[in-house]
């Protein structure tokens, strides 16, 4: 389990860090600044140490009647970037291709969301997520897609303010291109989806 994020010793790490900008951490304007800032990290990292699995524990057997394909677009995606400690945001996408059980659907939100809340790069999330899937449900197939703007790449460094970043992970079935491609079909821009 989570050894859940120190908030006192995040405040004294920002008034230390505000100090070390110039600014005084004891004006009025900043004094509660430390623990407003201890609070939103033990949000954005509530998942340190905890198991994703955990979500997965009731996925149910259901024998020849588990479809063809689960796929869940749009999750809300928020993590940090290790290198900045800059927030990514943006979304995922989750596929999975049922061998013989299947999951409740908030689950998959669950998982993307643990993983999400730990210093994290987006490569390694998506890989972390599609390899939950595969250790928790057996699958035949996952494909994990991930799109995000990233801080530390719009607002500082390059200043790219509108380049996303996207990453895929797969496994098994849904790492064969035509398989992928139509999955992908799936998750194309809200805007420009297909009716099917
Ligand atoms: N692959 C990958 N790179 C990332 C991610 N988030 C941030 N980065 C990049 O990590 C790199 C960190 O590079 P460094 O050279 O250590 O840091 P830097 O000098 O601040 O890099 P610049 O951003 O180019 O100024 C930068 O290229 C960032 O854009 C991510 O999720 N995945
Ligand atoms: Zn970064």
């Amino acid at each position: 389990m989570s050894a859940g994020v120190d908030r006192d010793r995040v405040a004294r790490a920002v008034r230390e860090l505000l100090g070390a900008i110039g600014a005084d951490p004891e004006s009025d304007e900043l004094r509660a600044t430390p623990s407003r800032v201890a609070e939103s990290y033990a949000e954005f990292f509530a998942g340190v140490g905890v198991d994703p699995q955990q979500f997965l524990a009731d996925a149910v057997p259901v024998d020849g009647e588990t479809g063809e394909l689960v796929l869940m677009r749009d999750i809300a995606l928020r993590s940090v970037c290790e290198h900045h400690l800059l927030p990514f945001r943006g979304k995922a996408h989750v596929a999975y291709q049922p061998r013989d059980r299947v999951v409740g659907l908030s689950a998959l939100p669950r998982v993307v969301d643990t993983l999400a809340a730990r210093p994290q790069v987006q490569e390694r999330l998506g890989e972390q997520i599609a390899q939950t899937l595969q250790d928790g449900l057996d699958p035949l197939g996952v494909l994990v897609v991930l799109e995000a703007s990233h801080g530390c790449v719009s607002d500082r460094g390059v200043r790219e303010a509108d380049a996303e970043a996207v990453t895929i992970a797969s496994r098994g079935s849904l790492a064969d291109p035509a398989a992928r491609a139509e999955v992908v079909a799936l998750i194309a821009p809200a805007g420009s989806r297909s009716a099917l």
